[in-house]
């Protein structure tokens, strides 16, 4: 999981940097709302996970789940942050 975040997050970086036009990603950067685009899509996932969630829908849960995870790196990465500064939360709490 940790080599796939990374690789993810690998990605999206190179995504902001070269912001190739058929790039969903580099759309996120560029766009005309901002950070709003990207802070949208994780509320209207945050509700659609917890839709799953009550169907008992776990194929759902993984999806929306994997959503949430993808848009929050995009935004860690729009915020100039890295993949540590959320490993580091992590360890702290344990
Ligand atoms: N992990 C993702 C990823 N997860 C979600 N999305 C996009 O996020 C959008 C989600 O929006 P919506 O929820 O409206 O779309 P949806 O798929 O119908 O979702 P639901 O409504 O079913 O929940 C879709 O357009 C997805 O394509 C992603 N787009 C890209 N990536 C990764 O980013 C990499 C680079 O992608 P590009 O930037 O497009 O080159 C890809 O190789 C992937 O690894």
């Amino acid at each position: 999981m940790d080599e796939t975040l990374e690789e993810l997050f690998a990605v999206i970086e190179d995504r902001k940097e070269t912001l190739p036009e058929d790039s969903y990603t580099a759309s996120l950067f560029t766009h005309e709302k901002g950070e709003n685009a990207v802070l949208e899509k994780l509320g209207e996932e945050a509700t659609e996970l917890v839709l799953a969630a009550k169907d008992d829908d776990r194929e759902e849960i993984a999806h929306e789940g994997a959503d949430i995870i993808y848009h929050l790196l995009v935004l860690l990465a729009m915020k100039d942050m890295e993949l540590s500064d959320l490993e580091a939360e992590l360890e702290a709490r344990r």
